[in-house]
């Protein structure tokens, strides 16, 4: 394909028709044509076999087309259709050579067939058109070209070509005719063929210059006179250069395919031609356009994802946020998009800018990912940042809302920034959805902290409400009376009051709407009133406990608080009364929940059903005993009831059952106390005594010694009273005291005869006087110890009474 002197040329279409593809890529590559854009013009020659085509095509543009050697004789030597690229003719000239169409080879068929489509081709592919011919054949009838013109006039018609071909004549062989005797004639030959060819309605009239400029030059005879023919070749050589500016031999550029596409263009009319269909080469241009934008396109794109800028910022993408990305992948848009603009500047420009946006769009599809994903690293980088600020600001004091405003602005303005850093120049996507997705959660975020807040708040106040009302309403419900509730009533206001106000204070920080306000205010408020009703249901349950114990207290204790001593004056009646009543009191104050002022009758109900001195049963207290029997209280709602009708009556006989044994035992008490009190015999037994024994008391007063007997019997009998302890034996009863007594007399004579053993031998032994006491010194000593026995027995009577006390209890 190369020579020596730098030219190259191939096989274009073989002489079967078949188009060489591989081998125009491979010229194209060669010759550097897709880089010469519109500049570049295709010359083509045409002509009668071994006519010298290639000879002239050589010389002229220093081709290297294979010539016929003139010693072997005239045969043909070019096949198919040859293509090569002119040596040191600017702007970029191609040159084809055509088979030769005498026929000489081929059949006839064969012949026309193939000189019509290789007439065609060239006439489509090429600016200027070289029709060889010899000078002897002007003016003749049966030139060989004619059937070569007729061919190419006929063809021209279904071109629809835009352009006007330059048809340039080159004579071969001059004689000694004169050029302007010459020229003449042969354009009459040319205006005889173009009027002789039968032509579509529209271009009946249509003269030949609408289609050709036709150009004629001559030349000497190369065999004959070489000098002068390489002369006039040179001369005409300077005819191509510059051939494509306007005037030019190249200078109608409307139907120019750009150099890029010239390869695939080619294979298409030639494709086309084969096919044997109408060639319109507007319609052919704007498809090689359409075609090669695409080639273009899809290269420029592929080159794009290859881009190892773009592939590095990509990864980036996915890993988090990328500074300046949208500056990044701009710059590496444009220069893939301005690649392409430069490589398909010179197709339709319908065709490029719909490729152009095709491929832009294709690109932006491709890149989307990269930059959702940086949105999305910056929607939840921004986020975290706010939580973690949010966070901050309200463990620093600040106010919920000023925090909240604060950050969701200074971080919504953070997030902004990063979009206008991640934006690129070639689309405005729309980044308002992430936007709103970060503002969301925001929201969503600061709703959460700020229900949780609260939720910690009004558990807060909760916790205070508890406390400030468990313990008072406690101790109002234990002292049950006509003001416990009013009491309890104006202390739940107060609470309520009070943690209300500073409740609001407290939400006034928290930009929280009205309806939340009243909802958050009126759950303390019905937890303030839960709290009290439960504790009144709890105290409810544990009511009988409390008639007890208040029971206790009233009967058990004096109006002292001191422990009664059951010892006969007494009216328990009276007392078991008070405790009963104020007992029933406390029941008909736990009976309801009366937290709102509202009167009722249930204390009036459970006195005259249960209260003492309800013995005759009149008709109006069955009718209230029929109340006792209903599961609801008149005038009180179910909610409000703590101790139904029913239950007051069960724990009003539960309680009666329990304390009726306390009242016994006092009963049971103060009659032992009363027994135990009257030593006295009954007064008829005091007067018989005194009518009976009057003779033996005035005996005793005319007889003093009888006074002195009868004093030591009263010492021994008191000191035996003392020493027996009497009075607490006979407590248990007569007989048991008798049966104590008497396993208790022998051994207590028996411990007093020794003690008075003692003292006789003591007295013995001493011998006198002072130390031998006189038996009434012993007396004494006797009596003194019947002193010390007398006031312990005085000491446990104290602790028996006492005992008694705390039974009584
Ligand atoms: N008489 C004459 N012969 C020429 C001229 N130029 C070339 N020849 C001779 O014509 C013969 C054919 O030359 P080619 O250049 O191969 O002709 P061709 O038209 O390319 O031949 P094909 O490719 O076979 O159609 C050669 O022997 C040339 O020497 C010329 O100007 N006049």
């Amino acid at each position: 394909m190369d020579d020596d002197k730098g030219c190259c040329s191939t096989q274009l279409i073989d002489q079967d028709g078949n188009f060489n593809v591989l081998g125009i890529e491979e010229f194209m590559k060669k010759v550097k044509l897709a880089e010469c854009g519109l500049s570049y013009a295709v010359v083509s020659i045409m002509g009668p076999q071994s006519s010298g085509k290639s000879t002239l095509l050589n010389h002229l543009f220093g081709t290297n087309f294979i010539e016929m050697d003139a010693f072997k004789g005239r045969s043909q030597t070019t096949k198919g259709i040859w293509l090569a690229r002119s040596v040191g003719i600017e702007p970029c000239t191609l040159v084809m050579d055509l088979e030769g169409t005498d026929g000489r080879e081929r059949g006839e068929m064969d012949d026309t067939t193939f000189e019509k489509k290789s007439a065609l081709f060239a006439l489509a592919v090429s600016d200027v058109v070289l029709i060889n011919m010899w000078c002897h054949d002007i003016g003749r009838e049966q030139a060989a070209n004619k059937p070569l013109l007729k061919t190419v006039f006929q063809v021209m018609m279904r071109l629809f070509s835009p352009r006007k071909t330059t048809l340039m004549f080159v004579i071969r062989d001059k004689t000694k005719t004169p050029f302007e005797i010459l020229e003449p004639i042969l354009r009459q030959d040319i205006q005889k063929i173009w009027d002789s060819i039968p032509k579509p309605q529209a271009h009946k009239e249509t003269p030949l210059s609408e289609f050709f400029n036709v150009e004629v030059v001559a030349l000497s005879s190369y065999e004959e006179k070489e000098e002068q023919f390489k002369e006039q070749v040179a001369s005409l050589r300077q005819r191509f250069f510059h051939s494509i500016a306007p005037g030019g031999l190249a200078g109608d550029r409307r139907a120019v395919v750009p150099a890029s596409g010239f390869s695939f263009s080619a294979q298409q009319i030639w494709k086309i031609i084969k096919e044997n269909k109408d060639l319109d080469l507007p319609k052919h241009k704007v498809m090689v356009a359409t075609v090669r934008c695409q080639e273009i396109a899809n290269e420029k794109f592929g080159s794009f994802t290859e881009n190892k800028e773009w592939c590095q910022l990509d990864e980036a993408a996915r890993c988090g946020p990328v500074p300046g990305f949208g500056k990044k992948l701009s710059l590496i848009l444009e220069r893939c998009l301005s690649e392409y603009d430069v490589e398909a500047l010179y197709f339709d420009e319908g065709v490029r800018s719909a490729k152009r946006k095709t491929l832009e769009e294709k690109l932006l599809q491709h890149v989307q990912p990269a930059f959702l994903s940086i949105l999305d690293h910056l929607c939840s980088g921004t986020f975290d940042k706010f939580k973690e600020e949010f966070d901050k600001a309200l463990h620093g004091g600040e106010g919920f809302s000023a925090a909240t405003r604060s950050c969701t602005e200074s971080f919504m303005s953070l997030f902004d920034e990063g979009c206008a850093d991640s934006v690129i120049q070639q689309v405005n996507w729309d980044t308002c959805k992430i936007r709103d997705k970060l503002l969301h959660d925001i929201k969503g975020h600061v709703a959460l902290v700020r229900a949780a807040k609260l939720s910690e708040l009004i558990s807060r106040y909760e916790a205070k409400l508890n406390e400030a009302l468990r313990g008072p309403v406690d101790a109002l419900l234990d002292g049950a009376g006509d003001d416990t509730w009013p009491a309890i009533r104006e202390l739940l206001q107060r609470e309520i009051q009070l943690a209300i106000s500073k409740l609001s204070d407290d939400l006034s920080t928290f930009d929280t709407d009205e309806q939340t306000r009243d909802k958050l205010l009126a759950r303390l408020e019905d937890f303030a009133r839960g709290v009290v009703e439960s504790k009144a249901r709890e105290e409810a349950g544990r009511v009988l406990i409390r008639m007890k114990d208040r029971f206790t207290t009233l009967f058990a204790y004096d109006s002292d608080s001191m422990p009664r001593v059951w010892t006969g004056k007494e009216d328990i009646k009276a007392i078991k009364k008070l405790a009963r009543s104020a007992s029933l009191k406390l029941l008909s104050v736990m009976a309801a929940l009366r937290l709102d002022d509202e009167d009722d009758d249930i204390e009036n109900t459970l006195s005259l059903a249960l209260g003492e001195g309800t013995s005759s049963p009149t008709s109006s207290s069955m009718a209230i005993s029929e109340q006792l029997a209903s599961n609801t209280w008149e005038k009180v709602s179910l909610s409000k009831t703590l101790l139904t009708p029913m239950q007051c009556k069960s724990l009003w006989r539960q309680f009666k059952a329990e304390t009726d044994y306390t009242v016994t035992q006092a009963i049971a008490a103060q009659e032992a106390n009363k027994r135990n009190n009257n030593w006295l015999p009954p007064p008829w037994a005091i007067v018989a005594m005194l009518v009976l024994g009057f003779n033996e008391f005035m005996t005793l007063l005319r007889n003093p010694l009888y006074i002195v007997v009868l004093f030591v019997a009263f010492l021994i009998t008191k000191a035996l009273w003392v020493q027996f302890d009497i009075p607490n034996e006979f407590r248990r009863g007569t007989l048991p005291g008798l049966i104590s007594l008497s396993s208790k007399f022998v051994p207590a004579i028996m411990n007093l005869l020794k003690r008075l053993t003692e003292a006789g031998e003591i007295a013995v032994a001493g011998g006198d006087a002072h130390k031998n006491p006189s038996p009434a010194a012993k007396s004494y000593q006797v009596g003194a110890e019947t002193e010390s026995d007398l006031s312990s027995a005085s000491s446990s009577q104290v602790t028996s009474v006492e005992n008694g006390s705390d039974y009584s209890d």
